[in-house]
């Protein structure tokens, strides 16, 4: 086909949603991605457990690794108040340009800093880059076998601190086994899983939120 499905969702986004209104912006995605084509956004139903954590976290500094086409971006950004800020990593150009886009359309763009770039590379230089102290929140939603590796990472780089929360998506599907069963065993986090769906479908697939409890 001609146009990239990223760029189909665009389209949808530009045709049905409001400038400057980041819930007809989700609206806009979640009818395309349920009614015409399947894409690999948080979606609505566990975006609704997403938006929760948000709001009890109410973080001042949030990264989010995996932008795609910037769904959970809006989700989260939409949610901020005026000083907190999204930094997205997304090592996909292609993804990135649309991502831009659409968290433009949804007048966000002041909350979110969008970095094109891969999670192991743009880590260690959060701090020294953003003026990053730690994350009160990291929503985990990349390449599934990173999690593990670039939450030691962020941990080891003092990102992360007592009461950070990380929020893992696809943690049943695709599956993230690994990192599963390190915060669920190690001392240092408290975990808890949310049952849910595999966006869009009837699989099942949740959502693993775990607090870091200090050293
Ligand atoms: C990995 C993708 C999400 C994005 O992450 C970027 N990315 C990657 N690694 C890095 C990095 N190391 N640094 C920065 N960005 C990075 C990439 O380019 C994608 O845009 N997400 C998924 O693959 C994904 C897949 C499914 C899924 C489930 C059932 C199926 F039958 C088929 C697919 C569901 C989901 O909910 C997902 O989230
Ligand atoms: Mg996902």
């Amino acid at each position: 086909t001609r146009t990239s499905r990223p760029q189909r969702i665009l389209k949808a986004v530009q045709r049905k949603a409001t400038v400057g209104d980041p819930q007809s912006v989700i609206t806009a995605i979640d009818h395309f991605c349920r009614h015409r084509e399947w894409a690999m956004n948080v979606g609505d139903e566990k975006g609704s457990i997403l938006d929760s954590v948000v709001n009890e976290v109410s973080p001042v500094t949030v990264l989010e690794l995996g932008t795609y086409c910037g769904y959970s971006t809006v989700r989260i950004a939409r949610l901020l108040p005026p000083g907190a800020c999204v930094i997205t990593l997304e090592f996909n150009p292609d993804y990135a340009a649309i991502a831009r886009q659409v968290i433009k359309w949804s007048g966000l763009e002041d909350k979110v800093q969008l970095v094109e770039g891969a999670s192991g590379d743009w880590i260690p230089w959060m701090k020294e880059h953003f003026g990053v102290q730690a994350f009160d929140l990291v929503f985990l939603d990349h390449w599934k076998e990173r999690y593990l590796p670039d939450t030691k990472l962020l941990e080891e780089c003092g990102l992360i601190q007592k009461g950070t929360v990380l929020l893992a998506d696809n943690v049943i599907c695709p599956g993230t086994p690994d990192y599963l069963e390190y915060v669920r065993n190690s001392p240092h986090y408290n975990s808890q899983y949310y049952r849910s769906h595999l966006e869009y479908t009837k699989a099942e697939d949740g959502l693993e939120k775990s607090v870091f409890l200090g050293y």
